[in-house]
Order: structure tokens, then C-alpha cells, then sequence
């Protein structure tokens, strides 16, 4: 057995193996020290025939749902290897092989999936001059496909968030330079990245004679991606692949660019804090699993056409408009389930009677919704309600094969409804009235016998029995035969009884096979209805999102924004969506009015304070924006959006020292991204650029970078750009289109009240200082720090921001304890440590020279 498990573990030498040993699955070797680490089951040893010992460690077959989805979530791949034949007709040992392989980015368990995702798989293919890339979801059908540079492929791959990337062996340097190294990868041998047999390998999947259909004809890289995808699919033995119906198209220019560090610094999926929250926590309401993933993808591709956005903001405002439509809807979309994953469950042969039956549900539900959206007035619910499809045949059968209640395994019967098959019929009647006859003779016997106590029942050794306690074992009659004895009674067959159970044994597994055999019959035939199920999924989703807008719209008081092909962005009392969720209690947020075209007001520099709430104006601008053109209601009293085709943020500092890039090289990476990117519809938000470096070189960049896109010739891109370099504030009287705003506070009896209201003109100060005490830093430092503005700013006055801080007076440094410039006392001692570490080369000390020195000014403190 053994030598079997080596021979099949050699096919998959890098996935964990477990191998099917009559009730259990083993692990063994180095595969059950790592599963018995991630699971936590017990190690053991077990002999080895002459080879020495070798690990193993198991679990019970039944709990393979439980076990499997951990190891892949600790990112392993898993092969299944299961016994092909019957153990107990296997006359040597018996045949394995394995059934399938697990793995992160192919994964259809329902304990591996999280149902708010999708879980995409995706392969990248470099080509000479772009990358082609393809995602699928194998739990949904969605099968996509792009190429394009780099820098837009490692946006997909973070919009996508692939549990899994495939790309070719041998290419890691070139794909960890791209895209990183935070991906779970996979390489493939470079035979699959060929385009001739990927082509092939796509038509003979679809069936079709070119890939024109599709609009992918011409993406050479992104089919050599695709079919690899495919290729995959039967490497890891996934051959039920019917639900996969078409390959789409990517359009880079159908959707707003939102670059990486744009969704990430508007918090857009996920929180940067943990346990934060994101603008997808905020409007997702939404209520079935097929429109949590449409929101998500939604969220990432906003839209940039009027028209598009128009029809999903007039859906939001029928709902609206219309409670009782709304109402309606919600009621029966809290029926619908998971219709995507559903089908294609039974497409891949893994739908359970429960599953099925709620497909039922499902299209039951569908019926209503689709009449309701028909009759609406509304262009895009007529479409929708158009689309949707109640596939009554496979419904009404459903309805009328499987019982309402079935149990959650074919294998434990009592699926299909009575009346459906007569022969199903009759062995149940005689399984039934098998039973009712086996108590008819029980009490027959009782009587006969006169044991009161006496009873019938099973077990799996010897099948029915007559039990019968010690106090009356003499009236046992004399055929009645001996098969147990126990403490206190025995346990006897008869020849009638050996004959019913025969029938009722022989009833019940025909019984099974027969419910086997029309289940599977039943779950071939919804196969028929894959596409039009899964356009129902899609258009239940848009629905789903829709509706969770206007929900979340009428929870938050969001308006509906007009939308424009022009470049004016005319925000009045726009909220920070997330922020005003989170203020404390009795605080409100503050509205901002927030004005930018490309004619007058293209650039606004904003200083204030630290903690006035530039960032927020910031990102509520850039969010209240991105909203819009998902079609979403906003948080303002009235929002004009002309269109923005890109969203640049560069806000935070974010290191990357992982890369080996500093905090610096990262924010200028970035601005240098945006500013070879502009377009004339450009949203940029800059965040106090700058700062990673000195204040002159920081406004000089910040200078020169605001110049730029006043004067970019084509580009008049709008720009909000908030700084604590007050000098900034001097390019509105020498540039057109800039001008200046501060986001106000008061200053009353030496504290600082934050009136968070945007205001024209600059501002002086930035009470960092006063932030620094509000934090709680040590008075004295607070206090040094006073001592030290006030005197830069009088020698600024004077000679400009070039000369250093006077020594702190004496009387400062002595009542709070601290000798902050202990080395210019005129003390001989301390100048002569100040000279040794003055003279030490530090880059070339090593950690015993630097003790050794250390010891040496000791001696010298204490020669003192
Ligand atoms: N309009 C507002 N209404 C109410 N609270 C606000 C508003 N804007 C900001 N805040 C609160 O003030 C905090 C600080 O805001 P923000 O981070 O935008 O300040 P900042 O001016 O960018 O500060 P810094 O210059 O230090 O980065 C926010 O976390 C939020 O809680």
C-alpha cells in the first residue's frame, strides 16, 4: 500500500496527499507533519515494512468538509485519492487514484468559499510587449479575460484579488517584479502558454469555430492565459466544466481607472486599520450572495458613461420613489439564495436535494419579481424583469420530484415525493407494511408465548431478532434459533422473520438506488437550464444592488447626484460617507461645499491645521464622486458630477520597505504615476506630498508638482491638494486657475476648536503643537517645542527658515528635569564623550567595537 501512496504521491509531489483508507483518510511522511500541524490531529509513526517508520496522520472520511477547506485556506493544495473499487470485492489491494485536486484558486466546497466573494483563479501570460491575463470563478462560471501593460494587469489582479495565479515556470523574477509576491502562485510547465493549443483548447471548450463571438479574437495574450485556465482545470481533474458558457472581455476603457493605491487609500474594500471600516461595509446591504460579489466588482469598476449610470440612479429612485414596489422586491430577494453557485453545483454533479429545492424556491420567487419589474415604469426594470427567466418545466418538476423537506445526502433516501415512479411507489409499501408486519408479528408472538417483555428488533450482524429477557427464556419456543446471549436476555432468529427482512432489506436498497438513479436523472436535466439560470443570477444581482443603494440612501440620507459630460464637480454640503457613521455620540459631521472645474477653479490648495479634516474633504470629494458613477446615491445636499475618467489619490505615506522602496521613493513612485497619467477628466487628490523628505526639498517637489498640472497643456485635470507648506498659499496670485482654502478652527483662550468648515483664503498656522499636547506628549517637550517655533519664527521674520533653534534657558531645563542640549554645557567631560561619538564610524563599527566603546565612556563618566 505504501509503494501505491508513493506511486500516486509522485504526481503531485507538491500538494498534500490524502489517501483513502477504508473509513479514513491518511496523510503520511512530511504531508502528515504539516496536516497534522494546520489541523491539529495527532502524529503518529507506523512501521514500514524493512524502510524505517513513516509519519501519518488521519481523519475520519465524513469530516473531509470540515478538514479539507483548512488545509487549503492555510494555502496548501490538496489531492484527493480515493478507493476506486469496492474493498470488499477487492480481492488484492485495493485500486486508488486520485479524484481531485484542491486547490486555493479552484475550489467549489462551500466550506472554502466565502459566500460575499468570488473566488478567482487567474493566470498571467507575459508577451513581448503586453501581458495577457484571465480570471475564473469555477464556483460561479465567470470566466474573464484582458491584456494590457503591466501596471493595468496588477490593477485586475488587486481589483480581482485571485485566490490563485498561474504563470510560466521559470518567470517568478518577472512576475514578483510586477505584481509582488503576495499572491498564492502556481507555475506551469511553458508548454500550456502557447497560443496555438490554447486557442484550441477555448473553441473545443465552447464549441465554437472562433473566438469572434466573444470579442476576444485579437487578445493573443489574453487567450494564451485563458487556455491555460482551461488547461488547469484538467490538471486538477475538474472535468465538469459545462457552467463555464462564455469568455468576456475586460474593457480598460469602459471603466473609471482606479489604480491600486487608490482603492486602498480610499479604504474602498477594506479598512487600512484593522477592524475599520470601508465604503463597501457602509452601502453594502445588499442581500443575496450573488450581489455582495456584484457590489464588490462594482465598487472597483465605476462606470464613465452618462447613460449607464443614469439607468442604475433612476433604478435607486423607483425604489425610492415607490416604497411598496421596494418593499416587494426585498420580500421575495430574501428567497433566492445563492442561484449562481446553485447551478453550477449541478453542473460539477455536488447539488444536494436541499440545494435543489431551493433552486425551486428560487424560481419561484423569480416569477414575482419579474412581473413586478415588467409592469414597472422604469426602462431598465422592464429589461430586467425581460431578462429574468422562472424556467417553470424544471421548477414545476422540482416541485413535484422532491419532497419539500429532503435530507442534505441522496444516499439517506426520502428524496424523490411519492407518486413520481410506481416501482418507487411499491417498495416503499413493501418496506412499510414490511415494518408493520414485523410488529403484527411481535405482538402474534407475545401472545403465543406469553412473554410480555418479548420484542423484535436490528442489527447489522445478524439482521432482525427476538429478544427475550432471562426470566423467560423456558417459554422460548423449540425452533426459534439461539444467535446471542446476553447478561440478561438472548437474543434468537425464526425462519418467517429471516424471510421479511430478506424483502424489507432487499425493498430498502432498491429503494435507495432507485432515488439515486431519478435524483441524478432529475440533476442532468437542469443542465438544460445552466444559461438561463445564471442570467437570472446576474440580473438578480444588479437588482439586489440597486435596491441595497436606495436602502442605504434613505438610511444616510443620500441624494441623487446629477450626472454630466462636462468637467464641473459642484459638491454642496457634501459628508464623509464612513466618517460621519463613526463620529460619537451628540457629534455631527460637518458638510462641505467642495467646487472644481477646468476654467476657474481647477486647483485647490487647502492648509489648515493637523486635525482640521483635510484628508477627509479629501477622500469625501474623491468618494462622493466614485458613488455617483457606481449609481449610487450620495452624502450631500446636491452633487453635480462631470464625469471623471481617473481617480488619482496620493494620500498617507504607505512604506514598502518590504521592496526594498522607502517611504519617500514610494510617494514619489506614485506621483510620478499620476502625473505621466493625467487626463482632462481627472480627479487628483494629493495629500501633504512631500513630506517624506526636508521642508525645502518637500515644497519645491510640491511647488513644482501643482505647477505642472495648472500648465499641463492638454490635461487641465481638477486637484485638490492638501499641505501644511503655507508657502503653497502664494501660487493662487501667480497661477489662474489655483486658489486657496483652509479648513477653519478658532482659537479661543490658547485651545483650538476645530470648526471643520472649508473657507476661502489660507491659513497661518498648523497648531501642531497643539495637536502634539492633545495626544498627551510630556509637558516638557510641548513646552521645548512653543520655545522653539516662537524663536523660528522670529528669526524666519528676519533671515528666512534656514537657522536652527537657540539652546533651550537654562531655567526651562532644569525645573522639568530633562538636558535636552546637555552636550553644549561647558563641561570639559561631556565634550570629550560629545568628541568620541563625534569621531566614531558608525557604518564600520562592529556590535563587539560599539560595546567596547560604550565601556569606554563609562570609564570616562565615571573617571568624572
Ligand atoms: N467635517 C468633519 N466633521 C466632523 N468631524 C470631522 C470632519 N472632518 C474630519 N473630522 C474628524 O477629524 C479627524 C481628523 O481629520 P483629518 O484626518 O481629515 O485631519 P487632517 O486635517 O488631514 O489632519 P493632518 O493634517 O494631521 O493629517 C477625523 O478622523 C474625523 O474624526
Amino acid at each position: 500500500m505504501m509503494k501505491q501512496f508513493f506511486d500516486l504521491k509522485a504526481k503531485h509531489p507538491d500538494a498534500i496527499m490524502l489517501f483513502r483508507c477504508g473509513d479514513f483518510y491518511e496523510t503520511y511522511s512530511e504531508d502528515a507533519v504539516a496536516a497534522s500541524e494546520i489541523l491539529g490531529i495527532t502524529l503518529t509513526k507506523r512501521a514500514n515494512g524493512q524502510a524505517k517508520s513513516v509519519e501519518m496522520a488521519g481523519f475520519p472520511h465524513h469530516a473531509l468538509d470540515t478538514y479539507l477547506p483548512k488545509l487549503i485556506r492555510a494555502g496548501r493544495r490538496v489531492a484527493i485519492c480515493d478507493q476506486l473499487e469496492d474493498p470488499k470485492l477487492a480481492k488484492k489491494l485495493v485500486k486508488r487514484g486520485i479524484t481531485e485536486l484542491v486547490t486555493p484558486g479552484v475550489a467549489i466546497n462551500d466550506n472554502v468559499l466565502s459566500y460575499k466573494e468570488n473566488n478567482f483563479l487567474a493566470a498571467v501570460h507575459f508577451g513581448k510587449n503586453v501581458c495577457g491575463v484571465a480570471f475564473l470563478d469555477i464556483s460561479t462560471g465567470e470566466f474573464l479575460t484582458a491584456e494590457g501593460a503591466p501596471e493595468y494587469i496588477d490593477k485586475l489582479l488587486n481589483n480581482f484579488g485571485p485566490k490563485e495565479v498561474l504563470f510560466e515556470r521559470g518567470k517568478r523574477g518577472m512576475f514578483e517584479g510586477n505584481f509582488g509576491n503576495k499572491f498564492f502562485t502556481f507555475e506551469l510547465d511553458d508548454w500550456v502558454f502557447n497560443e496555438t493549443s490554447a486557442r484550441e483548447k477555448l473553441l473545443k471548450h465552447f464549441g465554437t469555430h472562433s473566438l469572434k463571438g466573444f470579442g476576444v479574437e485579437h487578445l493573443h495574450n489574453g487567450i494564451i492565459a485563458s487556455g491555460a485556465i482551461l488547461q488547469y482545470l484538467d490538471m486538477t481533474q475538474h472535468y465538469q466544466t459545462n457552467h463555464i458558457k462564455a469568455l468576456a472581455r475586460l474593457e480598460e476603457d469602459r471603466y473609471v481607472r482606479l489604480d491600486k493605491f487608490t482603492v486602498r487609500s480610499l479604504e474602498l474594500m477594506g479598512s487600512m486599520n484593522e477592524g475599520g471600516t470601508s465604503l463597501l461595509d457602509i452601502i453594502d446591504h445588499t442581500i443575496s450572495p450573488m450581489g455582495a460579489r456584484l457590489l464588490k466588482r462594482w465598487m472597483v469598476f465605476p462606470l464613465k458613461d452618462v447613460k449607464p449610470i443614469n439607468e442604475r440612479l433612476d433604478v435607486v429612485e423607483f425604489f425610492f420613489r415607490e416604497p411598496e414596489f421596494k418593499d416587494f422586491i426585498e420580500e421575495k430577494l430574501h428567497l433566492i439564495g445563492d442561484l449562481e453557485r446553485i447551478i453550477s453545483k449541478a453542473v460539477v454533479g455536488r447539488i444536494s436535494p436541499r440545494e435543489v429545492v431551493q433552486l425551486k424556491v428560487a424560481l419561484q420567487a423569480i416569477e414575482p419579481i419579474k412581473t413586478a419589474c415588467l409592469h414597472a415604469s422604469d426602462a431598465s426594470l422592464n429589461r430586467i424583469g425581460g431578462l429574468l427567466n422562472p424556467c417553470e418545466s424544471i421548477r414545476d418538476k422540482i416541485a413535484c420530484e422532491i419532497k419539500n423537506d429532503p435530507p442534505l445526502l441522496v444516499n439517506k433516501g426520502g428524496v424523490i415525493a411519492d407518486g413520481v415512479n410506481e416501482e418507487l411507489d411499491e417498495l416503499r409499501r413493501i418496506s412499510y407494511s414490511g415494518k408493520d408486519y414485523l410488529l403484527q408479528i411481535q405482538q402474534r408472538e407475545i401472545e403465543q408465548t406469553g412473554i410480555p417483555s418479548l420484542k423484535i428488533a436490528y442489527n447489522n450482524v445478524f439482521g432482525y431478532y427476538i429478544e427475550v429477557r432471562n426470566a423467560h427464556k423456558d417459554k422460548v419456543p423449540a425452533e426459534w434459533i439461539r444467535k446471542q446471549t446476553l447478561v440478561n436476555a438472548e437474543r434468537y432468529i425464526t425462519q418467517e422473520l429471516k424471510e421479511y427482512e430478506e424483502k424489507i432489506l432487499g425493498a430498502e436498497d432498491k429503494i435507495l438506488s432507485l432515488e439515486t438513479k431519478l435524483y441524478n436523472e432529475l440533476v442532468a436535466s437542469l443542465m438544460d437550464y445552466t444559461e438561463a439560470i445564471q442570467v437570472n443570477a446576474n440580473q438578480i444581482a444588479q437588482l439586489d444592488c440597486l435596491l441595497s443603494f436606495a436602502n442605504v440612501a434613505k438610511a444616510n440620507r443620500y441624494i441623487r447626484p446629477v450626472i454630466a459630460d462636462d468637467d464641473v464637480l459642484d459638491i454642496k454640503q457634501g459628508r464623509h460617507p464612513v466618517i460621519e457613521k463613526q463620529l460619537p455620540l451628540g457629534e455631527s459631521y460637518i458638510a462641505n461645499d467642495v467646487y472644481l472645474d477646468t476654467e476657474t477653479q481647477q486647483i485647490i490648495i487647502i492648509t489648515g491645521p493637523n486635525m482640521a479634516g483635510k484628508s477627509a474633504l479629501l477622500r469625501q470629494t474623491a468618494l462622493i464622486t466614485l458613488m455617483a458613477q457606481i449609481g449610487c446615491f450620495v452624502p450631500a445636499e446636491s452633487a453635480h458630477i462631470g464625469l471623471v475618467d481617473k481617480i488619482f489619490t496620493r494620500v498617507g505615506a504607505s512604506d514598502n520597505i518590504s521592496v526594498g522602496e522607502s517611504t519617500f521613493m514610494v510617494e514619489m513612485n506614485e506621483a510620478a504615476d499620476i502625473l505621466n497619467n493625467l487626463s482632462a477628466r481627472s480627479l487628483v487628490l494629493f495629500d501633504e506630498l512631500g513630506r517624506g523628505t526636508s521642508t525645502y526639498d518637500g515644497i519645491s517637489i510640491a511647488w513644482a508638482i501643482v505647477e505642472y498640472i495648472h500648465e499641463h497643456k492638454k490635461a487641465h485635470a481638477r486637484t485638490l491638494f492638501a499641505t501644511h507648506y503655507h508657502e503653497l498659499n502664494d501660487m493662487e496670485a501667480q497661477f489662474k486657475r489655483i486658489k486657496n482654502y483652509n479648513v477653519s478652527v478658532k482659537e479661543v483662550d490658547n485651545k483650538v476648536i476645530f470648526l471643520r468648515k472649508l473657507v476661502r483664503g489660507g491659513s497661518e498656522h498648523s497648531f501642531g503643537i497643539h495637536v502634539a499636547k492633545m495626544a498627551g506628549m510630556p509637558k516638557s517637550i510641548v513646552n521645548r517645542a512653543d520655545e522653539i517655533l516662537h524663536q523660528l519664527e522670529e528669526e524666519n521674520r528676519q533671515e528666512g527658515i534656514s537657522s536652527k533653534p537657540k539652546p533651550a534657558s537654562k531655567k526651562q531645563a532644569s525645573s522639568d528635569g530633562i538636558q535636552l542640549s546637555f552636550f553644549q554645557l561647558d563641561d570639559p567631560v561631556l565634550c570629550q564623550i560629545r568628541d568620541e561619538i563625534l569621531h566614531l564610524d558608525v557604518n564600520n563599527l562592529t556590535p563587539i567595537e560599539a560595546l567596547n566603546k560604550l565601556n569606554e565612556i563609562k570609564k570616562i563618566v565615571r573617571g568624572k
